[in-house]
């Protein structure tokens, strides 16, 4: 489909530039202008919403844009697993969710691990802008991109006669101050513990000796190490073959995805990720599979 990519599938880094990211697009209207004025530039959209990114695909066929692409997925982990380090010339977050309450401000895209890797992948001289109504949020990202030291500071209030969404317009018309926030980065950013998470090429079959134990493991949550859960919920059997489906959560990246444990000559059992479910490969995946084939060869 033009326009989308397959984060699970595609080569990876990206290899676009010049680059530039929008976060959390919403309708897109920010986005598409910008495609439309700089078609020499790339641009990627990152956005949870499929409702956003149905969206922006249609404008994305109907305007023939060729320099515009869009990922569904959390913004940390598109800027992890897509792109490399001084890969990006601007990095657009238009009225992130401010997530005012103090037990939810780890979920704010600018809380310092998340910073850190916009920072890591911001090209030096390259630039963040953030544009916000919400004064306290704010006061949160200054405070954060003070402590990682990367950047040049600017802040300014929104003016009428910038160009604007239809949102901006209007609240600005309602008397709302809305301010940008321009971080440009100068050097790398200082390091803060942040999330890992490893590709791997390959997924690797494991070998399982026999099913007797499966009805223990179906239900059960695995805590295989710190930021590492396995969860079974159910299997379904074919013959002598099963299929299992499962929820994989590394750090905080969850995937979905059924398990295929296929009888063989010899008398036991092979398991792999079935064929039919398109899974990111990660080591955390490999490690799943060993895990559930020696919980289950016991
Ligand atoms: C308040 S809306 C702002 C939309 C748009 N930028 C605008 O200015 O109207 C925030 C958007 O960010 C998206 N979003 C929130 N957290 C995200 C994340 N971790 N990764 C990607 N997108 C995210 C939401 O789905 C939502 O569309």
């Amino acid at each position: 489909m033009q326009g989308y990519l397959n984060y699970k599938r595609i080569e990876k880094p990206l290899r676009l530039w010049p680059l530039s990211v929008e976060i959390g697009f919403g309708n897109g209207e920010f986005l598409v202008r910008l495609a439309r004025e700089h078609p020499e530039h790339y641009f990627l959209g990152i956005e949870l919403s499929g409702i956003s990114i149905e969206k922006l695909l249609k404008r994305i066929r109907d305007l023939g844009l060729t320099n515009l692409f869009c990922v569904r997925l959390d913004a940390y982990w598109a800027f992890w697993f897509l792109l490399s380090d001084e890969s990006v010339e601007t990095i657009y977050l238009n009225y992130p969710d401010p997530w005012f309450k103090k037990r939810h401000h780890r979920r704010r895209l600018t809380r310092p691990d998340r910073l850190w890797l916009l920072a890591r992948r911001l090209r030096t001289g390259g630039e963040i802008r953030l544009r916000t109504d919400d004064r306290p949020f704010l006061d949160y990202t200054l405070e954060v991109a003070e402590s990682l030291g990367a950047f040049e500071i600017r802040l300014t209030e929104i003016r009428p006669e910038a160009p604007l969404t239809k949102y901006e317009a209007k609240w600005l018309s309602e008397g709302k101050t809305l301010y940008a926030l321009s971080l440009k980065k100068v050097r790398p950013p200082a390091e803060v513990p942040h999330p890992e998470i490893e590709e791997v090429k390959e997924l690797f079959p494991v070998r399982v000796a026999h099913l007797e134990r499966l009805p223990e493991v179906l239900q059960r949550v695995f805590r295989l190490r710190e930021g590492l859960v396995l969860k079974i919920f159910r299997a379904w059997e074919h013959g002598e073959d099963r299929l299992l489906e499962a929820l994989l959560a590394e750090e905080d990246y969850t995937q979905q995805f059924m398990i295929f444990i296929r009888k063989r000559r010899q008398g036991d059992y092979l398991m792999d990720v079935s064929p039919f479910s398109e899974v990111l490969k990660t080591r955390g995946l490999q490690e799943a599979l060993e895990f559930l084939g020696k919980e289950l060869s016991k």
